[in-house]
């Protein structure tokens, strides 16, 4: 009798075990619409150019995987970088004054003491600092006491090798791509083995170029290692100074002056044909970048006019003459004496690069994306007249005479300095943003530093596949089946027997 009801207890957990099994794989999963408890960061990207301030935020509870911080808002400080207000004492500081009133709205009020802050300039600084360090020190103890008179925790303003630049960059590029680890079908994290994706950015006073590369790197200051999710990556990465955007512009026009003898009026192939301006010597002499083209006796104030030709091939040959292509100390370099292992895999081109690929393609109507496109769209755009750009580009009157240069520096740098080619150019991505966060160091430095970039796994698992999901949702069912099958033909036997006996 005790043996007959101890069986049942089998098929019926059996059973249960199979429902709750089929139920776990199958029920749909939404996420919880309750308060979802945010925390907050904010770092400040105090560029050559310019500062943005940018919001991040990520769910209190989790933290640890690719994709789970987000750019909660973005807010541009009018004006200039915070280098240029070298010498004017508050002003720097007072600059991001509205950036950091606005962050006050758009972070909720219990959460500002612990919302860190960071602060990160970049080549602006740099140049200032080799300048005057003073200066330099000066402005960034301001902005460090203008934040601190805010409500959230301050963690530092602090000047960013071009290093740092690169690799934040990187980081910032792989997290918002998923390529550490990403959250997989059934709700674990797992290592999708996709190769990393190079980063390229065009500042304003520098340019950096970083990825992950197998091959030796000759020289151990471009080399980084960095372990993220339990995975060792290996990169070369480079910071050139004085090769951003507005330093690359200033640093052709000394060298057109200096070659055409510093005379009251010069001839500028890479201006609009028929397009002049005048400018103050003051205004290209003011940065370390062209004190090599620096007249020994000149006067600030004096006037240089600058004539534009609009002919590409005068152009190409004045700006490859800023680079250095000439000597290497390596078995292989990019320029200027630098070593660069070969470009693999893809790329992310992003800020100015993103700014003259898209004014190319938007003037030009051709698509960009080998390198004889990117030659065909700087001809063109050197070849057109300011009248004709103003026409289709209104809003970037103030820019329109240097596209033509800017566009030709970026065929010398990525072609023959980093050596793309049409293979590996075909494979970089020009963009801004990567779903809503600007792509640039500032998400990877915030990672980084506040520890939300793990060295080792966080759990990390293998992810059932669809194949896999699908038959272990088969042999749950079969399970079950059996099972029922198994009960039903007990319970008929059971009753057929139990019959049998009263009739004895
Ligand atoms: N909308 C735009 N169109 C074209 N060029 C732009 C635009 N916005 C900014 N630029 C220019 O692109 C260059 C790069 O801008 P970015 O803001 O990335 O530099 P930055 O961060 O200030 O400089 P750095 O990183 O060297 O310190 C600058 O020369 C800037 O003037
Ligand atoms: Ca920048």
């Amino acid at each position: 009798m005790a043996q007959r009801s101890a069986h049942p207890v089998v098929p019926i957990a059996l059973l249960v075990f199979g429902l709750v099994a089929i139920l776990l794989l199958t029920i749909r999963t939404e996420d919880v619409q309750e308060k979802p408890g945010f925390m907050y960061g904010i770092v400040l990207d105090a560029g050559s150019s310019h500062t943005a301030l940018y919001i991040y935020k990520w769910p209190a509870d989790k933290q640890n995987g690719t994709g789970v911080v987000t750019q909660h808002r973005e807010c541009h400080v009018k004006g200039g970088g915070i280098s240029s207000y070298a010498g004017q004492q508050g002003a720097a500081g007072q600059s991001l004054e509205a950036c950091l009133d606005q962050a006050v709205k758009d972070i909720p009020k219990e959460k500002h003491h612990v919302t860190p802050v960071y602060l990160g300039a970049t080549a602006g600084m740099r140049l200032l600092h080799l300048f005057s360090q003073e200066q330099s020190n000066q402005i960034l103890q301001e902005v460090g006491r203008k934040i601190q008179s805010y409500p959230f925790s301050f963690q530092g303003a602090a000047i960013l090798s071009g290093r740092e630049e690169g690799a934040y960059g990187w980081v910032t590029v792989n997290y918002l791509l998923e390529n550490f680890i990403k959250y997989g079908f059934v709700g674990h994290w797992f290592s999708p083995g996709r190769p990393t994706v190079g980063a390229l950015d065009f500042g304003g006073a520098s340019t950096q170029i970083t990825f992950a590369t197998q091959e030796e790197v000759e020289d151990k200051q471009d080399m980084m290692k960095l372990r993220l999710y339990g995975q060792e990556y290996s990169l070369y990465t480079h910071s050139f100074l004085c090769y951003g955007q507005d330093q690359v512009l200033k640093r052709l026009l000394a060298h057109i002056a200096q070659s055409q003898g510093y005379s009251g009026s010069v001839d500028h192939p890479c201006y609009p044909a028929g397009h002049s301006r005048t400018l103050k010597f003051s205004s290209i002499f003011n940065s370390p970048c062209t004190a090599k083209y620096k007249p020994s006796s000149y006067d600030p104030q004096a006037s240089l006019t600058v004539q534009g030709g609009g002919h590409y091939e005068h152009c190409l040959g004045n700006v490859s003459e800023i680079f250095s292509f000439d000597s290497c100390p390596f078995s292989q370099c990019s320029f200027d004496k630098v070593f660069q292992p070969n470009v693999s895999g893809s790329y992310m081109a992003f800020s100015a690069f993103f700014y003259i690929h898209s004014f190319l393609q938007h003037i030009t109507n051709i698509t960009v994306s080998t390198p004889s496109q990117l030659e065909e769209a700087a001809r063109a755009v050197c070849r057109m007249s300011f009248n004709e750009m103003l026409l289709v580009a209104p809003e970037q009157k103030v820019r329109l005479q240097d596209y033509c240069a800017s566009s030709v520096f970026v065929k010398v740098l990525m072609l023959r300095g980093y050596g793309f080619d049409e293979t590996s150019f075909s494979r970089i991505s020009f963009q801004k943003k990567a779903g809503d966060a600007s792509v640039g160091w500032a998400l990877g430095y915030m990672l980084s530093l506040s520890n939300l970039l793990p060295a080792e796994t966080v759990g990390l698992r293998k992810a059932l596949t669809p194949g896999a999901w699908g038959t272990l949702i088969f042999l749950f069912v079969l399970l079950l089946t059996t099972v029922l099958v198994f009960i039903l033909f007990r319970t008929c036997g059971g009753k057929k027997k139990g019959g049998s006996e009263s009739t004895i």
